[in-house]
């Protein structure tokens, strides 16, 4: 069994020749048009009524004719999925195809061709692929699901802020080493950026974004720098320069209260103080300065 090299492939422009009309080739060709394929032939006499939709939709074209050992079609192709259930008829067009250039899956006999296809799973600009290399299909099927429940739609929205965040401090922070260290540490944050989200939910246009973009650099670098001193310790020295910290300064805290829920034993008590110690300590840690509320039942 090969060891495979992982790979994220542009099939915007490649010309995809899918072979085979049945259950298989319709999944696979789901997967090329899902990443962005905009020139898929599937070649078969027979088809699923999937890719017979997908043809008079013009998002494929489908030749209903059976494909012959060298195929034309195959040979001009940058990518070739032999699907076919003819087993010898797979094997002999994807070796033409890899001669001719192109990569190729084979999905009866992986070795035969030059890739095999992962389980995947999309979150906007997240994609995380699963193989075990032809091992098991079915495992990296599990695996991919159980990584769906793990990063749910939310590592979209996480994907694109981030993405926003790293093309401001491209140009806001020169220096390399600095940019890779907010960036580790905004990533961490995933899927909860506080003052990115909230800010940017209410933004209506464009400079407003940057600016919520600009505060969240603001609390990244004040974590990074000093881990142990509150953001609100320091806020009273720019009380002109901007008005949210101010605000900061004369309440204590950043506005966010946590209410801690408890029981009134001696037990319950302890123990909720101690919680809230860490909870205090930790936030602090990261740069956020939560006020802290106990309510008893
Ligand atoms: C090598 C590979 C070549 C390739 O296709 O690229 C290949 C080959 C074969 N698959 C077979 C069987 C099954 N395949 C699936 C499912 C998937 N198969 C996929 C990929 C791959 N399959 C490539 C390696 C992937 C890796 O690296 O791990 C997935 C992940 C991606 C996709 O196809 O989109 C997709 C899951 C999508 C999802 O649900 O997320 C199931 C499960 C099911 O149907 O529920 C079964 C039955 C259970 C089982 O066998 O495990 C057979 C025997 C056929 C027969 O018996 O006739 C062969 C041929 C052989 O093993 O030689
Ligand atoms: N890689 C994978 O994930 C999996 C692979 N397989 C394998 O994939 C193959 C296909 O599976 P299914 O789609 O379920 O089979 P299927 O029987 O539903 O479809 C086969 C398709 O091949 C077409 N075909 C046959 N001869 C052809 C030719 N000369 N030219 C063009 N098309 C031709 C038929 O018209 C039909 O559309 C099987 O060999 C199976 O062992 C099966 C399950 C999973």
């Amino acid at each position: 069994m090969a060891r495979y090299y992982p790979i994220m492939l542009d099939v915007s422009a490649m010309r995809c020749v899918v072979i085979g009309g049945g259950a298989v080739a319709e999944r696979k060709t789901a997967a090329l048009l899902e990443a962005g394929a905009a020139h898929v032939v599937v070649i078969a006499p027979e088809a699923t009524e999937g890719l017979v939709r997908l043809g008079k939709e013009g998002k494929i074209r489908l030749e209903r004719r059976r494909f012959a050992a060298c195929d034309a079609a195959a040979l001009g192709a940058d990518l070739v999925i032999a699907a076919s259930s003819d087993r010898a008829l797979n094997r002999i067009a994807a070796a033409a195809a890899k001669r001719a250039g192109a990569l190729v899956n084979v999905v009866d006999d992986a070795a035969s061709g030059s890739f095999v296809t992962p389980a995947v799973v999309r979150r906007g600009e997240l994609v995380i692929a699963v193989s075990a290399s032809g091992a098991s299909p079915a495992l990296s099927a599990r695996i991919a699901r159980e990584l769906k429940q793990r990063y749910g739609a939310e590592y979209e929205r996480s994907a694109s802020l981030l993405k926003r965040l790293r093309e401001r401090l491209a140009t806001a922070v020169p220096d390399r080493g600095e940019r890779q260290r907010l960036l580790r540490l905004a990533a961490e944050e995933a899927p909860h950026h506080p003052d990115a989200e909230l800010s940017m939910q209410a933004a209506v246009d464009e400079a407003e974004v940057d600016r919520a973009i600009d505060r969240w650099i603001e609390r990244l670098r004040m974590s990074a720098d000093k881990p142990s001193v509150p953001k609100a310790c320091t806020a009273g020295k720019d009380k002109e320069a901007d008005g949210r910290t101010t605000k900061m300064a004369d309440s204590g805290h950043d506005g966010r209260t946590i209410v801690v829920g408890t029981r009134q034993s001696a037990l319950a008590l302890t123990q909720t103080g101690q919680v809230v110690e860490e909870l205090r300590r930790l936030s602090e840690k990261h740069g956020f300065n939560y006020k802290f509320e106990i309510k008893k039942s």
